[in-house]
């Protein structure tokens, strides 16, 4: 291993950086930037900006924000806390960030409307609070040749020589090199097995397999304390003879001296050895922040076997009290589930063997110090290196320039590490994309391909990146159907159980290197078995605002447009809407649902006929035109609409790659289409000021769907120009887009 370079305390030189993010682009650049400020001599923070104090910006010398846009120009969810504080109105005028010096990097995509607008308000922000910009803010973009990396790379160069030229490194004190190794930021070790067991200093390895004569035996000991940990994940040693033993087709109870049984740890498992490498990785609870516990009730394929998708609808109970389950009500049809997904045991397995790990996968670690987004086990017990693998760190990410960078310190192969730096090199950006991001290739892959590679384990929490959540819509809404408040025996219950629901689309698919691929949530979800407790994490989702509070926004007409799995939102706000039914009653419903095919991916057909006031109009993209051309709907079709050329910017829908009028008649329909067939209809609502919804996939069709109702209030007079239009949404309707 390269010698380590440790950075020279310089008083008053401290930096802070923060990052917001939603899919980890930004916290990579914060890790990236955190390198840099190190190599410089600064005694760094980098965390996500919610774990950080409004007062904590005073502490230190510099503050760098990474944050990027989700939503429709919303805040990543890990921002929302800094941000509310960051907004109290008992700030204004307060000047209280006087002595904050910052810069900001914005990472975004221009084909968002609202383009970098989360780095924008925080720049406003800052600044109203007295903040001062030491460095140029910058906004990055996808839509860029290299995407975020044609702004962010040069303005890291300029920033870190504006680092120097502003603040000088001490006389005699140099940057440190890229090729020297920096300390772990984290702690974590290996607890000695001597400390475990101080008592049993004479234990000797011939001691491991004896503990006949010798009931105290170190084995013996600490095998038991690994049994009471986690029944399902016995020491390495039971776990190499399991292997030896299904290799050699010979029993664990073997002698191994004269007389002397060898009694092997695997002779507690409660479950037979072999099962434990099937595709199911331990239900061991992570103590997230805010969690709860769910049950998984169900988990079925929706979409036919020859369908190209498997897409599950999965049912939790989730477990809580009074006030827990009152609390989700509130939201629950505007809400979204987070789930944790694990690494399978066969890929954590040959991570072990590839980094030679075996001897101590299983012993518990001491982490002094680690990452905010680390979680520890529910249960309170010591992680070992195995648990910390399966539950926490992402095995099977897209390795990034990070992960690659200080990989090069842990290979003795020269050729290695002359592989692994060439990717960085300015100018081998796209090598370094064809070997990792076109193929998809994973973490556990690039190590194969580089076995001179050992893993420090005091290195793990530097270099992996943590398993991120996946955030689902709820599909399912309305009060009464989710509260069982009995028990069978007609008593109330302390604990309520309430059912919650999830449409998800699995990611599964073929890259150039022809191997198939499953994202890491979607291998979890496939495998997930009714009876699985979990831990999860239920928030409002970034519309409820908008809709809230309840009736009061449902008395408003809807019109829906969905696409694919976005109909889960949908679903869940229709059943809200009928809830109130009874009383002040939603009003009329239009729903546009757009997928590939009637029979394969028209997810909830067979329900919509139950709610009143509803009008589905359902668009096959993949189907032929239907021989019969009545609606599925009580409405007349409409008379007036004629295709019109592309003349005007309205209906340059082409420019978009996206569904022309033609391809329209002939049969490739489209939401946005539809939205303009059923013009009258949709003007008419319109009118009315109606709450208008999108969900699906982010990109063109949210995009198509707007400049359809654009186009719609045009042709049918409802205003005059474009710009009108655009005034009318914002003014009249309620428009909510949820999209990822
Ligand atoms: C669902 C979704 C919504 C987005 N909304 C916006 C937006 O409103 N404005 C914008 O500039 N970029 C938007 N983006 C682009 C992201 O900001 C961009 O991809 C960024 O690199 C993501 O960084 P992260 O991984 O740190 O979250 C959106 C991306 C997604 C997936």
């Amino acid at each position: 291993m390269a010698q380590l370079a440790t950075p020279v305390v310089v008083e008053g030189r401290s930096m802070a950086i923060l990052y917001g993010s939603e899919t980890g682009n930004a916290e990579e650049i914060a890790i990236e930037l955190e390198d840099m400020a190190r190599r410089l001599h600064y005694q760094t923070k980098m965390d996500e900006m919610d774990s950080f104090k409004l007062s904590d910006l005073l502490k230190v010398s510099l503050v760098v924000f990474v944050i990027s846009t989700t939503g429709q120009g919303d805040m990543p969810a890990n921002t929302l806390n800094f941000w509310r504080n960051l907004r109290r109105e008992k700030l204004n005028n307060s000047n209280c960030l006087g002595s904050v010096k910052f810069a900001i990097l914005g990472l975004g995509d221009s084909g968002y409307r609202k383009f970098n607008w989360a780095a924008r308000k925080l720049l406003v922000r800052l600044l109203q609070l007295g903040a001062s910009e030491f460095f140029r803010a910058a906004e990055a973009d996808e839509r860029h040749n290299n995407g975020i990396d044609s702004i962010y790379l040069p303005w890291k160069e300029e920033f870190k020589a504006a680092l120097l030229d502003k603040y000088p490194l001490p006389q005699g004190t140099e940057p440190i090199p890229d090729d020297q190794l920096l300390p772990p930021k984290y702690s974590v070790q290996v607890t000695p097995v001597m400390e475990l067991f101080p008592a049993d200093t004479s234990a000797t390895k011939s001691a491991l397999y004896s503990h006949i004569d010798n009931p105290a035996s170190l084995s013996q000991r600490r095998f038991e304390h690994y049994e009471r940990q986690d029944a399902k994940f016995p020491s390495w040693e039971a776990r190499e003879d399991v292997s030896w033993e299904l290799r050699t087709g010979k029993s664990v109870d073997t002698l191994d001296k004269n007389n002397v049984l060898k009694d092997h740890p695997s002779k507690y498992l409660l479950e037979k050895p072999d099962q434990r490498f099937e595709g199911i990785p331990p239900p061991t609870r992570l103590a997230v922040p805010q969690g709860v516990t769910a049950e998984v009730m169900d988990n079925s394929r929706v979409t036919p076997v020859d369908h190209w998708q498997d897409v599950r609808h999965i049912s939790f109970d989730l477990h809580g009290d009074e006030q827990f389950i009152k609390r989700v009500v509130q939201m629950l049809g505007q809400s979204v589930l987070s789930i944790y997904p694990k690494n399978q045991p066969e890929d954590v397995h040959d991570l072990i063997s590839l980094m030679d790990w075996a001897s101590v996968a299983d012993q518990p670690l001491e982490m002094a110090f680690r990452p905010t987004r680390l979680f520890p086990r529910l249960d309170g017990k010591p992680s070992t290196l195995r648990d910390i693998l399966t539950h926490n760190l992402d095995i099977t990410a897209i390795p990034k320039r990070n992960f690659v960078r200080e990989l090069a310190f842990f290979t003795t192969n020269p050729d290695e590490v002359e592989r692994l730096r060439e990717f960085l090199l300015p100018g081998n950006e796209q090598e370094f994309y064809d070997y990792t991001s076109r193929p998809r290739r994973t973490i556990l892959e690039l190590l194969h391909d580089f076995p001179g590679v050992k893993v420090p384990v005091d290195r793990i929490l530097d270099l992996f990146p943590i398993i991120r959540h996946r955030d689902f819509s709820v599909c399912n809404g309305g009060v009464s159907v989710n509260v069982a408040e009995y028990d069978s025996d007609g008593g109330v219950r302390d604990v309520y159980p309430m059912r919650i629901e999830i449409l998800a689309a699995l990611v599964e698919y073929k890259t150039i290197i022809r191997k198939p691929r499953q994202g890491l949530c979607s291998r979890y979800l496939k495998n997930l078995q009714p009876g699985t407790h979990l831990t999860v994490r239920i928030s409002p989702s970034r519309g409820r605002n908008v809709l809230l509070p309840r009736p009061l926004g449902f008395e408003r007409p809807l019109i829906a447009v969905a696409t694919g799995t976005g109909i889960a939102p949908i679903r869940a706000l229709l059943q809200e809407r009928a809830e109130y039914e009874e009383g002040s009653g939603p009003g009329d419903s239009l729903l546009f649902f757009g997928c590939r095919n009637k029979r394969k991916d028209y997810h909830f057909a067979e329900e919509w006929q139950w709610f009143r006031g509803l009008t589905v109009y359902p668009c096959f993209s993949r189907d032929a035109p239907d021989p019969d051309p009545s609606p599925p709907s009580p409405l007349p079709p409409p008379t007036t609409w004629q295709p019109q050329p592309a003349k005007t910017e309205l209906e340059e829908d082409v420019e978009f790659g996206i569904a022309s009028d033609e391809e329209y008649d002939r049969g490739k329909k489209y939401v946005q289409n539809e939205i303009k067939h059923r013009a009258k209809e949709v003007a008419e609502m319109m009118k009315k000021g109606p709450i208008v919804v999108v969900c699906g996939s982010a990109g063109k069709m949210p995009v198509a769907v707007r400049r359809a109702f654009l186009n719609v209030l045009v042709r049918e007079a409802v205003v005059k120009t474009r710009e009108e239009g655009e005034m009318w949404l914002e003014q009249r309707v309620v428009y909510w887009e949820d999209t990822w």
